[in-house]
């Protein structure tokens, strides 16, 4: 068993009255893919916030590595966890190798000159996303998939231990939804990275995953391997659909969604 990399615990977070998380209990295994399933506004992307720190939480605990992020330096933080909001704030009149720049901030020191590490690790974020030839387009004239590319490139040039993505394949065409997928397959089985992640496809999230986290109601309704999660009574339960449950070459489960109950 893998060492948990984020703890959280009893974790409530309300927006006014409105009850979003509630008494939230999960551990991310470091070196996995974990994806967070739910339905709409079911408040996934306000835990994947809490977990970065951009919300704060009334109620509970948030640990990386064993130590609460509170404790941590915001920048010490930003070397570990980069995250890829919904839908980031674009930056006005910069191209791509710049925003893919921005990714170096934590690692940036006064008293060090990190410009060589800082060219390789862009130029390796773009090279991995596929990139490099926008490098000097705006980032305001990419196409929305292009522009999903970069952002990753941005954040794997902050070279982060955790990634975390909320709907990451959100305006990608189904060849660069297999693209990012692969991808980010491919940095965890190479760099050790873990990701956490939010998807709504959830064959792919079968098929990508080492485990999967269902939030449904504020609630952590079950969590576990692709296999142990995915059954016709939990989509049944938490998406009000008929299902049946088939297995993929490679023994994971392949989700055939057959109406509305
Ligand atoms: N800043 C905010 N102020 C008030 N309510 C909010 C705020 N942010 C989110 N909410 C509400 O909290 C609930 C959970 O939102 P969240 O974005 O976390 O859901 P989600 O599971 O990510 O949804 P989706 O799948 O649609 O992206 C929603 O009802 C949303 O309207």
């Amino acid at each position: 068993m893998t060492e948990p990399v984020i703890t959280v615990a009893n974790l409530s977070l309300a927006f006014g009255e409105k009850q979003v998380l509630k008494e939230i209990d999960w551990t991310v295994e470091g070196g996995k893919i974990t994806t967070l399933i739910g339905p709409n506004g079911c408040g996934k992307s306000t835990l994947l916030k809490s977990i970065v720190g951009t919300l704060k939480p009334q109620q509970g605990i948030i640990m990386l590595q064993g130590k609460p992020t509170s404790s941590w330096a915001a920048k010490e933080l930003a070397k570990h966890m980069a995250f890829l909001p919904q839908t980031p704030e674009m930056p006005k009149d910069i191209t791509v190798e710049e925003l893919v720049y921005c990714g170096r901030f934590p690692h940036q020191n006064w008293w060090r000159n990190t410009a060589g590490e800082d060219r390789r690790a862009v130029e390796a974020a773009m090279a991995a996303t596929k990139t490099s030839h926008l490098k000097e387009q705006r980032v305001s004239s990419l196409s929305g998939g292009e522009r999903q590319r970069v952002w990753i490139a941005m954040a794997l040039a902050q070279e982060p231990t955790v990634l975390l993505l909320d709907e990451p394949t959100t305006y990608l065409d189904i060849n660069h939804q297999f693209e990012i997928m692969e991808l980010l397959r491919r940095l965890n089985e190479e760099r050790g990275l873990t990701v956490v992640m939010v998807l709504h496809e959830l064959n792919q999230a079968a098929r990508y995953s080492d485990a999967i986290a269902v939030l449904s109601g504020g609630h952590m309704v079950a969590t576990g391997s692709p296999d142990t999660v995915m059954t016709v009574e939990l989509l049944r339960t938490v998406f009000a659909v008929d299902s049946t449950i088939e297995r993929e070459s490679d023994g994971s489960p392949y989700v055939k969604i057959h109406g509305l109950l």
